[in-house]
């Protein structure tokens, strides 16, 4: 595991406590390839409470030691912090949670793909449940069975898992602004809210912007820059931004860029600084 800047564990408290002050709790959901130690500074700078790290196989991250330094990569500023870990075994999720509970906040097991909710809301009510009295912090809830994709997310089955639990429920799912976020929360009464792709499209959504102003472009160059993130990372976040802020035509020759210095020399031709 590597650390970036610091080799000092940070005590954030007890994330828990958040719950208490921040309504809804907004959430940076786990998203492989992107929600790494870079975006996840991005994003707290406009008012994310909480990051989730990309899904880490466990067994792997245990297996050597290459895999928990390219895997996991934090900072002490980078909290509060949820590792997210897939893991077939107990024992194993244990272990790797061991491994990284001084740098993070707490670990999460993703039980979401591709099983969501259960088209039977009493199985799914039955699973939270259970969950519950197994211990969990928590429950994330992506409102949408196995077999959809496009279709509306269910906030009433959302809702209805709220209102059968004592444990904080944060909603997921199609969350792509703050009014979003407000309308949830009215509908559902959760205690958070969870966003992948409003995020990689705008990482000042939870700042109440409602398109990526140019000042974030500029941040993540930044970020990006003093991280050393590899260029397709650092290019790929930027298309994202991008795409409701450009025209076709710029976007094709966005696109096509290959280094980090074409991408300043377009972002300062085509937007100028911040
Ligand atoms: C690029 C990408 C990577 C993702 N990786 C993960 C992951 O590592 N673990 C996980 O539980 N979900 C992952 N997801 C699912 C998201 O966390 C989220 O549940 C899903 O995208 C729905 O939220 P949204 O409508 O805000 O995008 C990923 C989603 C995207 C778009």
């Amino acid at each position: 595991m590597t650390e970036v800047h610091s080799k000092v564990p940070v005590d954030s408290g007890n994330i828990l406590d958040l719950f208490n002050r921040a309504k809804p709790v907004r959430v940076c959901a786990p998203m492989v390839r992107y929600s790494k130690l870079a975006f996840r500074c991005l994003v707290r700078k406009y008012d994310c409470d909480v990051c989730f790290t990309p899904m880490i196989i466990a067994a792997d991250f245990m297996r050597s030691a290459k895999a928990r330094d390219s895997e996991f990569t934090t900072n002490k500023t980078d909290r509060p912090l949820i590792v997210q870990f897939a893991a077939k075994d107990a024992q194993t999720l244990a272990d790797a949670a061991s491994v990284v509970s001084p740098f993070s906040d707490g670990v999460d097991l993703n039980c979401g793909c591709p099983q969501r909710i259960h088209k039977d809301m009493r199985k799914t009510v039955d699973l939270c449940q259970k969950v519950e009295a197994a211990g969990v912090s928590w429950v994330t809830v992506h409102g949408r069975t196995a077999d959809e994709r496009h279709q509306p997310v269910h906030y009433d089955a959302i809702k209805t898992i709220k209102d059968s639990l004592s444990i904080p429920v944060i909603a997921n799912g199609d969350i792509k602004s703050m009014q979003d976020v407000e309308a949830i929360y009215e509908l559902t009464g959760v205690d958070g809210v969870m966003a992948a792709r409003g995020l990689l499209a705008n990482p000042a959504m939870f700042a109440g912007y409602e398109e990526t102003p140019l000042q974030c472009v500029w941040d993540w160059v930044d970020i990006a820059v003093e991280h050393g993130t590899p260029f397709t990372c650092f290019h790929h976040h930027l298309i994202y931004m991008l795409e409701r802020i450009s025209s076709q035509p710029e976007r094709r020759v966005f696109n096509s860029l290959s280094s980090t210095s074409a991408v300043i020399d377009y972002l300062h031709s085509t937007y100028g600084s911040a």
